[in-house]
């Protein structure tokens, strides 16, 4: 079994878990009297390189990572420091993450949430709108093609925005011919956990010029996202480099005026 394969299995099983207790039809109901959801896309189109920064407690790469006892007082500290969406891990059993961080993230903030968990099942897209996400992860590895279809479609019927994440050519092709109109390339595989920062240059290139491309993981300062904007990037996706760095906010805050600065490298469009 790879660590995808594992994480996802665990991930089904949780899902039953909250499926016994919460069935589908009174989980739909619920969601689709949520407030609706914020539009993703002009928030992520505004000047300048983007910065989505991530809730993050832990990873199976990297073991614990950060605390964070209060991640509403985090996620308020993203949004003040110019985060352009905020991505809230919601896996428990690898990432420490839950729901509950994702409702105590929406309470706090007014910019756009992105539940960023291993999605399988609509269950999960109704489940994220019901506590308050704009945006969900759809990662290509961890999905057949026709439910990759099914997934974006249904994100897309209640309002939200997906990011549809690759990490070679062919999950790329996969994730154009589903119709993402956000692609996050994710430096690290997720069946091994190495990372490698050329992914990105390699596929970007290959990616139309109206799809907004996301850099995601490894990035360790404003260095690592003058490269990434340099080979295309729209946005950056940072996890690590907030949480672990002792001042989230004041890291956020460079990442942010770099990715502003003029002679920050510009998506062509
Ligand atoms: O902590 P980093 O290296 O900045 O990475 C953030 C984010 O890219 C990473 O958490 C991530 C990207 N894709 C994922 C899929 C599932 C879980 C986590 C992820």
């Amino acid at each position: 079994m790879t660590v995808l394969e594992d994480i996802v299995a665990g991930v089904r099983e949780d899902l039953a878990a909250r499926e016994a207790v919460l069935p589908f039809d009174e989980l739909k109901i619920r969601a689709a009297a949520a407030p609706a959801p914020r539009d993703v896309m002009s928030a992520l189109r505004e000047s300048g390189i983007g910065v989505i920064a991530e809730v993050k407690r832990r990873s199976p790469s990297k073991g614990d990572l950060a605390d964070i006892p209060d991640p509403a007082a985090l996620a308020k500290d993203y949004e003040d420091g110019g985060a352009r969406v905020i991505s809230v891990l919601t896996e428990q059993r690898r990432f420490g993450g839950s729901l509950a961080d994702l409702d105590a993230v929406r309470a706090a903030v007014d910019i756009p949430i992105l539940r960023k968990d291993f999605i399988v099942s609509p269950y999960q897209v109704h489940e994220a709108r019901l506590h308050g996400a704009d945006m969900v992860l759809l990662i290509v590895a961890a999905l057949e093609q026709n439910a990759l279809v099914a997934l974006l479609d249904r994100v897309e019927s209640l309002g939200m925005t997906a990011l549809v994440e690759i990490h070679n050519a062919e999950e790329a092709d996969k994730a154009l011919e589903a119709g993402a109109k956000v692609i996050g390339v994710n430096a690290r595989n997720l069946h091994t956990l190495e990372v490698d920062r050329d992914v990105f240059s390699r596929l970007a290139p290959g990616l139309p010029m109206d799809v907004y491309k996301v850099a995601e993981s490894g990035v360790r300062g404003p260095g690592d996202l003058m490269s990434y904007a340099g080979h295309g990037a729209d946005a950056v996706l940072v996890g690590e480099g907030l949480v672990a760095s002792g001042d989230p906010k004041g890291s956020l805050v460079k990442l942010v005026t770099a990715g502003s600065h003029p002679a920050c490298p510009r998506p062509s469009r």
